[in-house]
């Protein structure tokens, strides 16, 4: 086995800037047994791949290459994608450092977002044949948002039409904050059939400043990095639908994934199916499902699908036309855990580290829900840091806690 961690000043995923040298932390790889990085490759991939093979009535290619991917994901090591593929070239440099390592000595980050490029080649989603743009996550997606939970969550808006604007506002961006526990990887492998009790507070809360950098009728531009489909999205979409309603912003961009992605992460064609289920919803759901159809063709809404959304790089590695749009932007507000990851750098930060200082790259203001679902975070307080150890729990990993941070200054000149 190679070494345990990599080092922070060498991570080999990009030439973007890297962390001044007292900021260092070391990159989360997943060869130790038993952490959670190792726990998804040893146990959440080889469960998605039977649950993919489950749901289609695939042939024998698709067989035989999801096979060969459980097999390398198991014992092999990392090879790069077949020269006939249309992004070789773009992952052999991606990846040139990690080829010939085993998946589990490559950076956690980028193992994960490798072995679902490789996932949707085994299932020919980038082939000639008919299996072509089939999302093998789609019956998952649509089977939640058919789901009765939807309904519940759907109904429950009725009685937040009438209550005071700050306070609908505080449930509405809870409820996407929460939202983010619905992800279908937690419910990939036994065990994590469904995530614990969320706890009653945030284990941050910068929540103030997010409404101070959006006061209401300032012309704001606001662009929010989606997450996972579904119940993720719903109330993603319910909030947009509040901050353009009640005129915190003016525009709302929503950047989703251009392909399939970690299980459940939301695609147009989530977002076009997100939609339809509140369309057709009645009473207030229906209503603010009619209101985002009318603000998509007016463009007050729009969607993109940028190629870096499905990168195995940290924000700090984006592209310049990227980094523009989120500069022009009043605020940017990424939801769920990957996206913080990428965000804060996926490195063992020591909890108090300052949010600012990890996001000080990011061009503008920008802002994280997220509920905790794998090692990393920052910006906690010490007391709130020390009650998470004392309680014994797997509060890292558990989606138990949530937080909300925010970074209002600028960043660095653009
Ligand atoms: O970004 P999301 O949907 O909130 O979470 C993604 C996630 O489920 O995938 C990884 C494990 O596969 C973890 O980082 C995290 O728990």
């Amino acid at each position: 086995m190679a070494e345990k961690t990599a080092h922070s000043t060498d991570d080999g995923v990009g030439s973007g800037p890297r962390p001044a040298p007292e900021q260092s932390a070391q990159v989360t790889l997943s060869n130790e047994p038993g952490s959670f990085a190792w726990s998804v490759l040893a146990e959440r991939h080889p469960a998605l791949i039977q649950q993919v093979r489950d749901a289609f009535p695939y042939g024998p290619d698709q067989h035989e290459a999801l096979d060969a991917l459980l097999d390398a994901n198991n014992n092999g090591v990392i090879e790069p994608l077949a020269p006939s593929e249309p992004d070789h070239e773009q992952w052999s440099a991606w990846g040139r450092e990690f080829f010939g390592r085993s998946w589990f000595d490559a950076p956690f980050l980028w193992a994960e977002s490798y072995f679902y490029r490789r996932l949707l080649g085994a299932t020919g989603y980038f082939g000639t044949g008919p299996w072509r743009g089939v999302d093998p996550f789609a019956p998952f997606k649509r089977a939640e948002l058919r789901g009765t939970a939807v309904d519940e969550e759907l109904r429950a808006l009725d009685a937040l039409a009438d209550v005071p604007a700050d306070e609908r506002a505080t449930a509405l961006l809870h409820a996407s904050v929460w939202g983010n526990r619905a992800d279908l990887g937690f419910r990939v492998t036994k065990g994590d059939a469904a995530p614990g009790t969320a706890a009653d507070d945030l284990a941050a809360d910068d929540s103030p400043l997010l409404w101070q950098l959006l006061p209401a009728g300032a012309g704001a531009t606001v662009a929010v990095v989606a997450d996972n489909a579904g119940r993720e999205l719903i109330p993603d979409l319910i909030l947009i639908d509040h901050l353009l309603r009640d005129r915190h912003a003016e525009r709302i961009v929503l950047h989703v994934k251009p392909y399939p992605y970690y299980v459940s992460d939301a695609m147009t064609a989530d977002v076009a199916d997100c939609l339809r289920r509140l369309v057709k919803a009645p009473g207030e759901a229906g209503r603010i499902g009619s209101r985002l159809w009318d603000a998509m063709a007016t463009g007050r809404l729009e969607v993109r699908a940028h190629p870096f959304f499905c990168a195995p790089l940290p924000y700090e590695e984006m592209p310049g036309d990227l980094r523009a749009e989120f500069a022009a932007a009043t605020v940017t507000i990424l939801k769920g855990d990957l996206n913080y990851r990428r965000l804060v750098g996926d490195r063992t930060w020591h909890a108090t580290t300052p949010f600012a200082d990890r996001t000080a790259y990011f061009p503008g203001a920008v802002a994280v829900l997220r509920t905790l679902k794998s090692d990393v975070v920052v910006g906690l307080e010490q007391k709130t840091l020390d009650a998470l150890e004392r309680s014994g729990a797997a509060w890292r990993t558990s989606g138990t806690q949530a937080l909300i941070q925010v970074r209002g200054e600028t960043g660095p000149p653009r």
